[in-house]
């Protein structure tokens, strides 16, 4: 495994942004591990966050005119990369997010920062699962007539989505597009067998023999 993923397992465990317990995911799934990406709670934490996803970006090579992070998490992530590409890698790149609901007064709309209408955007969040949140974002993008370049994400939990494919590996076919992800479920396990963590690997790996891809 690559030392910044194992960097970032650290990262997030230290944070307890990844936890081991009993969780029911938005599909409905019963899990035995989580990501909660709202406890990289300080500005240290985000600065950190910004500069793991900005490197993954500089590292994936896409093209792209605008980042969007869907409501919510994807907002402080989002915010945090655009920072992360100004600071440490002299990048201007525009973002925008979205509200959930939309906003009738004011400027209104649903859409906050860059405009991304007619954009090739890059999309980031914390996890896709079933794909549920990011069939909700390309509805925006489509209805925008913006192009997808890609999306990153922190943990591709290498689940099925609608059928046999992992939801990520359906976006790819659907939108012809790059998915990149910092660490990805296998990671974890391996994460788990390095460091002699017997119950969470037990757990972790018949979660992945239920919901996993094969
Ligand atoms: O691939 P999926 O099955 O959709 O699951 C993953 C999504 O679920 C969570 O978001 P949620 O919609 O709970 O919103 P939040 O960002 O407001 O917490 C998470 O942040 C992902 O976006
Ligand atoms: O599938 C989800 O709802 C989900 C999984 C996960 O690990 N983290 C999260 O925020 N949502």
């Amino acid at each position: 495994m690559k030392s910044y993923k194992r960097q970032f397992i650290q990262f997030a465990l230290e944070r307890e942004v990844l936890r081991f317990g009993e969780f029911t995911l938005k599909s409905g799934r019963k899990s035995p591990y989580f990501f909660n990406a709202g406890l990289f709670n300080t500005g240290k934490d985000l600065a950190l966050l910004g500069r793991f996803y900005a490197e993954a970006l500089i590292d994936a090579n896409l093209e792209y005119d605008v980042i969007f992070g869907p409501a919510y998490k994807g907002i402080p992530i989002v915010s945090a990369t655009v920072v992360a590409l100004s600071e440490h890698h002299n990048l201007e790149i525009p973002y925008c997010f979205n509200r959930k609901e939309a906003k009738d007064h004011g400027e209104g709309g649903n859409l906050v920062g860059s405009s991304i209408k007619d954009k090739r955007v890059m999309l980031v969040d914390d996890v896709i699962t079933a794909g549920t949140a990011i069939r909700e974002s390309m509805q925006i993008l489509e209805d925008n007539h913006s192009k997808l370049s890609g999306v990153l994400i922190s943990l591709d939990r290498q689940e099925k989505g609608r059928g046999e494919l992992s939801a990520i590996q359906e976006i790819k076919h659907a939108y012809h597009c790059d998915v990149i992800s910092i660490i990805t479920l296998t990671d974890l396990i391996h994460y788990l067998e390095q460091d002699g963590k017997v119950d969470e690997l037990s757990q972790v790996k018949a979660y992945r023999d239920q919901y996993g891809i094969k």
